[in-house]
């Protein structure tokens, strides 16, 4: 009858990468206290027994480290074992287990990269394990069960933090400390109360099996980097960048993606170089940058990243790089993403 039971139920996998989910603190009081990246992915199974309940679970550490410090190649590390598993027969969802950090910008990654349709869930923690009302457990049981969902196929790269299911895309940190940190200006695709997934909207933007990227064919990631718009700014930081090596620089405008007057030469100066601006907005609440808007685009042949937020920007301008140095080129990629 086990057996029979087994065979019924999804296969999920679930690469562990670190952060707070895999966090221990001193004391259960130590809710922002803590190290993040401790536990092992056999321990974070065998925490939540539950996950037997929703799909036959297995476990892959594929790097142990707070997601501040993942760097471009741990997204190709991450990004390649994720296609292998969607290729494999024995494989119907994967779980991604992620700092949250940068969570918003490895869901963002792979929701443009991997060309499968099964569930693939990235989900983080606010609190450390070891923590009072510790919110990894429901998280991941929540991950798995959107993993095995057949409704969850199709809908790209999801998140699953709070109850909710957020698109990968949309979704970033808003808040921290809190546990109702992630947010999307958009909001939720739906909800996942008691291992049952609701979904309520679907992504319009172009992913995953509709995505012209493929990450079996990126060996590298251009350098792309990102200065702060301010009062005040100077334009020491992006000629800086520039020096150092970056292809394109991201410009984390004040309101609209506004440039100061006092950046705009080196800017435009720095696009004659060959270096490519991309105008994004800081704001906290979801950004909407458009083309011509507070800035003449056209004339300075620079690109607007909409309503990606910076670091969001960043991932597409780096994957669409890996194809493309035209200007024109990678605004039609920021509209369709
Ligand atoms: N809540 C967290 O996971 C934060 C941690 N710094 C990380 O991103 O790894």
């Amino acid at each position: 009858k086990e057996a029979a039971q087994q065979q019924k139920l999804a296969n999920v996998v679930i690469l562990a990468t670190g952060g707070t989910i895999a966090g221990a603190g001193a004391s259960a009081a130590n809710s922002a206290t803590y190290q993040a990246a401790k536990l092992g992915i056999d321990k974070l199974i065998a925490g939540v027994p539950e996950l037997q309940d929703l799909a036959n679970v297995r476990g892959e550490q594929v790097m142990q480290i707070a997601s501040e410090s993942i760097g471009n190649d741990d997204l190709l590390k991450l990004g390649k074992r994720v296609a292998e598993l969607a290729d494999s027969k024995d494989v119907d969802g994967i779980v991604i287990t992620h700092g949250t950090d940068t969570l918003e910008e490895t869901a963002y990654f792979l929701n443009l990269v991997e060309k499968t349709d099964k569930p693939i869930i990235v989900v983080g923690s606010m609190r450390p394990g070891t923590a009072m009302s510790a919110d990894g457990m429901l998280n991941l049981y929540n991950a798995v069960a959107v993993a095995s969902s057949k409704d969850a196929r199709g809908k790209g790269v999801l998140v699953t933090m709070n109850d909710e299911i957020q698109s990968g895309r949309d979704v970033s940190k808003a808040v921290n400390i809190k546990t109702e940190a992630f947010k999307s200006q958009w909001g939720p695709l739906g909800m996942v109360v008691e291992g049952k997934s609701y979904f309520f909207r679907l992504p319009a933007k172009r992913h995953t099996v509709n995505s012209e990227f493929d990450i079996k064919t990126i060996s590298k990631l251009p350098a792309v980097d990102i200065a702060y718009g301010y009062g005040n700014v100077t334009d020491t930081a992006y000629k800086a960048l520039a020096q150092g090596g970056a292809k394109a620089i991201i410009h984390a405008g004040t309101g609209n993606g506004s440039v100061s007057s006092r950046v705009v030469p080196a800017l435009q100066e720095l696009r004659k170089e060959g270096v490519q601006i991309i105008r994004s907005s800081h704001v906290n609440q979801g950004g909407f940058v458009l083309r011509n808007a507070e800035q003449p685009d056209d004339k300075n042949d620079w690109v607007v990243a909409h309503d990606l937020n910076p670091q969001k920007a960043r991932i597409l301008a780096m994957v669409a790089m890996t194809k493309t140095q035209d200007s024109k080129e990678l605004q039609r990629i920021f509209w369709e993403y």
